[in-house]
């Protein structure tokens, strides 16, 4: 009888908030993982405690993708699955010249899964149909816009479109979803009266933790017939 260990699954932006909890999520379901970390964290001893494989890529450059990539393939010959969690939520008021927070946007929305998926792409195929998965994380703001988040906003949406061209590319393989959460959890510069307005945008008036874009993810991961979908975590923002 042949056993064979599960192939890992690489983590983007995985050292803090909604990846490290999938990462640790994943390790307790003995499913390994590579997290991709910009900064350093305290969190990432215990990840690699856990188990992890801690690997540092910044994804600001191209070459800094690239160099990532095959870091990736050097490691292991077969990937479970990408989770294209890192992101950065540049406002346009944030001082930083518009062509920046612009390029800056698409960079890690767009540029970083758009190369990832493809130079990774030998990992993840050749497991069998519905063998692997990529998930891209996007944004409730995708169907509506943002007035204070205009280039995060377009290249979320960028992101969301993409994943319905690699579950075109990749089917049968590997299936490719995205998530589109709504407020999930605050950020500790958050005052009072933004925590209010913020949650009083949805039906459930909650921001329900990282657990929520877990249990999504999970789903995708158990499934072996939904591909080329959004998932709307998003307490029914629309509805309001
Ligand atoms: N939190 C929420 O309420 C919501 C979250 N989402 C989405 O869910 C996902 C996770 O959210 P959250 O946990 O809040 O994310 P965070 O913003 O807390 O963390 C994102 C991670 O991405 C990393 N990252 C950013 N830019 C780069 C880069 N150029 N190269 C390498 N790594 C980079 C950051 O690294 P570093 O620490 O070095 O900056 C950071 O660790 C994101 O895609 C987010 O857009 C969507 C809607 C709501
Ligand atoms: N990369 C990030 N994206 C987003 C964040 C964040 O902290 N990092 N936060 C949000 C907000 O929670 C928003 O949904 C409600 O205030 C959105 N995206």
């Amino acid at each position: 009888m042949t056993n064979t260990a599960p192939q890992p699954i690489l983590i983007t932006g995985g050292a803090r908030r909604i990846g490290l909890a999938l990462a640790h999520a994943l390790l307790s379901r003995h499913q390994p993982v590579i997290v991709a970390y910009r900064s350093e964290y305290p969190a990432l001893e215990g990840l690699r405690a856990a188990g992890a494989h801690c690997l540092q890529g910044d994804f600001s450059a191209h070459e800094g993708i690239y160099d990532f990539a095959r870091r990736v393939a050097a490691l292991t010959p077969k990937l479970r699955g990408i989770v294209h969690n890192a992101s950065a939520w540049l406002a346009e008021n944030s001082g930083t010249p518009p062509e920046q927070t612009l390029q800056t946007m698409l960079q890690i929305h767009v540029y970083t899964p758009y190369l990832l998926n493809q130079l990774l792409e030998p990992l993840l195929c050749g497991q069998g149909e519905a063998g692997a998965d990529i998930i891209h994380l996007t944004d409730y703001v995708v169907e509506k816009g943002s007035d204070k988040h205009i280039a995060y906003a377009a290249s979320k949406a960028a992101l969301d479109n993409m994943t319905r061209s690699f579950a075109r590319k990749l089917a049968p393989e590997v299936k490719v979803n995205a998530i589109a959460p709504a407020l999930i959890m605050f950020n500790p510069g958050d005052d009072e009266q933004y925590r209010r307005q913020a949650l009083d945008k949805s039906l459930m008036k909650i921001a329900p933790g990282e657990q929520e874009i877990v249990n999504a993810i999970e789903f995708l991961l158990n499934s072996r017939f939904v591909t080329g979908r959004t998932i709307a975590v998003d307490g029914g923002r629309p509805l309001r």
